[in-house]
């Protein structure tokens, strides 16, 4: 195709963009890219005073979030993509950098500060390309260029400004302001790339491709790899396009990772060429935006000790396979244990301890107490709650060490407590984001369950005869849904992680364009409040078995909304209400695979072209020690497991959804949104 000579010459090679905008997303998508969406963790917290110029910054940024992508890939998805994708944009003006607002205030302040003037929209694209080798090491390869375009704002009044940001379009974007939608209208003029400007630099993307796959395999053939490290010897000089680019790029970049370079000899700045040496390769490179990964190994470091440094645990470099690399087999000596080793193990030792004080306090109404006498004493306290002194005054401090009380010191007299403001937030059980409900389902529920957590490993099934001492066939009609008050302490835990989760939930993507959904398996209707209340076209159909539904009017807000109803049934026997949205929010982790068909084929049949399924789940992608941990709690309570956004994107192409797009909401539960084609 002479429209896109490049991009047909990735046809057949795993392509990911490691990007959570929809933007970049349908940029090149819509340029007939075919890539895989694995988008990235790296937090954009990079120091800006480190960099000299804002392009470094975004160039950088971009760097670190394909690199984690690319790194994460091999252990996480257990596949070695052949490129990875990532950018940034960043807005500067009067010398500021302005990236996504944080709340609206903060959108107030960077579109004024951008009223009436002429800014700078930057754009860094890293290409990151790997390389497997035979011995399962990956070899990295990254060419970064950043593009800038121009755009001159209107004068703005303070209620354009304000409706504007009501209009809730400038949260997700660089500066605030979309140029692609209702921020268009600010725009006086733009000079350069449009698509730079939304969030990727289509033009200069297919350049910088076409010169890694067309122009310098054809005229200097030059990529290889020397069997150590790949290495992009000197690009032929008469390569036009190549020192163009170097020199739109500017310098190479000043940031931390080129300083800090180990093994690293950087040529005079006028000379095209420096050296890379690293272990016992050497080879030229041309000065240009190309930069071989292993000269940035310091940095990736860097990058993967932060990942690792979250979960508190250091290891070793690691093979794309997970095989423990670079390790001495003579140990060096052991100078005994590290206080912050002992501790690390410690804390895991002891986090049941933990979790078991919280469900007491909380079981004992401890933090409701403390909210509407706050300032009593550990014998008071005992005495409400009915409890031994002694017990109680050790939970008491137990809680004030956890952080979930505060403690006053008396002279002569016995400390007093008040409950802190988490505990304000989200133990107290009449509180907007109450966990109470689902604290009482962990503690009488999950508790015995996980109890028996070896023969769930050992077994790969539920625990709910060994903990209940009965079998069940079906977890949910046979345990939760078994007495009353089963029932409705089950409820009240998906109540309210519903009410927390909700929002996110429901703001997550764009869905303007449904006018019905039905939420399934929506229990008391939480999460279906707060979609009516996110969309106002909206109305929903929370559908969910006869024994929930009779139960959940005792849940409804006072303020009932009559976009929201409820129809009782079973979704995997009865006709499913018809809508243009199906929601799955915690649902499909309850299940295998083969009833995750079953369901899903429900759906599809259901579903006309343009419908969609909005699955909300904790993704294992995240591999944070709750995602990882939850699907540990799924094997020992149903019969279900938690996934990777891959494996859902899968399960819903299967059946006909496909344009998958996925948001991590930083909250309990990430998204995935999928449209019948
Ligand atoms: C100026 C402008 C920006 N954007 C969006 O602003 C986000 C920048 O943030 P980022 O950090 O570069 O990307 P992200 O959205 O956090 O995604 P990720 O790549 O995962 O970091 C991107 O979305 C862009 O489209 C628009 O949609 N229109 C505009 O006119």
């Amino acid at each position: 195709m002479v429209l896109n000579p490049v991009i047909s010459k990735l046809a057949g090679k795993l392509v990911v963009l490691a990007s959570a905008s929809p933007r970049r997303q349908e940029i090149l998508s819509n340029a007939g890219l075919r890539f895989e969406l694995v988008p990235s963790w790296f937090k954009e917290t990079l120091d800006k005073g480190l960099f000299k110029a804002p392009h470094e910054y975004a160039v950088e940024t971009a760097k670190q979030k394909a690199l984690e992508v690319a790194r994460r890939m091999p252990f996480k998805h257990l596949k070695t993509p052949d490129i990875v994708i990532g950018a940034d944009t960043i807005v500067t003006v009067d010398g500021m950098i302005l990236e996504k607002p944080v709340d609206k205030q903060d959108a107030y302040r960077m579109l004024s500060s951008l009223s009436g003037k002429e800014h700078s929209v930057f754009t860094g694209v890293a290409i990151i390309l790997c390389h497997e080798k035979e011995n399962d090491e990956v070899d990295y390869q990254l060419v970064h260029f950043y593009e800038e375009t121009k755009v001159k704002f209107a004068d703005l009044s303070e209620d354009m400004l304000w409706e504007y940001i009501n209009s809730g379009e400038p949260m997700d974007k660089a500066g605030g302001y979309g140029i692609q939608a209702l921020g268009g209208m600010l725009v006086e003029y733009v000079h350069g790339d449009f698509l730079n400007v939304v969030g990727f630099p289509l033009n200069h993307f297919c350049k910088q491709l076409d010169m890694i796959y067309n122009r310098l395999e054809l005229e200097s053939g030059s990529v290889h790899n020397n069997g150590t490290h790949l290495i992009l010897t000197q690009p032929s000089p008469n390569l036009p396009a190549l020192s163009k680019h170097s020199s739109s790029s500017g310098p190479r970049p000043k940031s931390p990772s080129a300083s800090q370079t180990n093994g690293t000899q950087s040529s005079p700045s006028d000379s095209p060429i420096h050296k890379v040496k690293r272990k016992d390769t050497e080879s030229e490179v041309g000065e240009s935006s190309w930069t071989l990964v292993n000269s940035l190994s310091k940095h990736t470091d860097d990058a993967e000790t932060e990942l690792r440094d979250s979960e508190n645990t250091k290891l070793p470099p690691t093979t794309s396979r997970g095989h423990m690399i670079g390790h001495n087999l003579t140990e060096p000596e052991d100078s005994g244990p590290k206080k912050e080793e002992l501790q690390r193990i410690i804390e895991l030792m002891d986090g049941f301890k933990a979790s078991k004080a919280l469900f007491t306090a909380s079981e004992m109404c401890v933090f409701d107490l403390l909210q509407s006498q706050p300032g009593l004493d550990a014998a008071q306290v005992a005495q409400e709650i009915k409890a031994s002194e002694k017990g109680t005054e050790c939970l008491l401090e137990a809680c004030v060490s956890l952080g979930l009380l505060k403690s006053k010191e008396r002279k002569y007299q016995r400390p007093v407590y008040k409950n802190t403001d988490l505990a304000k937030r989200f133990l107290r059980s009449d509180a907007p984001f109450s966990l109470h409900g689902y604290i009482q389902h962990c503690n009488n529920t999950v508790w015995p369950l996980f109890s028996h957590l070896e023969s769930a490993v050992r077994e790969g099934s539920n625990q709910h005869e060994k903990a209940f001492g009965k079998k069940s066939k079906d977890v949910f009609q046979d345990t939760f849904y078994n007495s009353q008050e089963i029932k409705l302490r089950f409820m009240n835990a998906m109540h309210s992680i519903a009410k927390v989760t909700g929002k996110a939930i429901a703001t997550a993507f764009d869905l303007s364009r449904f006018k019905t959904a039905c939420d399934l398996g929506g229990c008391t209707g939480a999460m279906a409040y707060e979609f009516t209340k996110a969309h106002p076209g909206l109305s929903v159909t929370v559908f969910d078995l006869p024994a929930v539904v009779e139960m959940s009017e005792h849940f409804h807000p006072l303020h009932t909304d009559n976009r929201v109803s409820f129809v009782a049934g079973d979704f995997f026997k009865d006709e499913l209400p018809k809508a243009d949205l199906y929601i799955l929010a915690r649902i499909l982790h309850d299940w295998p695979d083969e009833k995750v068909h079953i369901l899903l084929n429900k759906i599809a049949d259901a579903s006309t072209p343009g419908c969609a399924v909005l699955i909300a789940e904790t993704m294992l992608d995240g591999q944070t020690a709750y995602s990882t941990l939850q699907s540990l709690n799924m094997l020992a309570q149903t019969e279900g497991l938690e996934r990777t956004e891959s494996q859902y994107a899968d399960l819903l192409n299967k059946h006909g959804f496909g344009d998958t797009c996925v948001i991590h909401t930083k909250n309990f539960l990430d998204a995935v949104i999928a449209v019948k084609m």
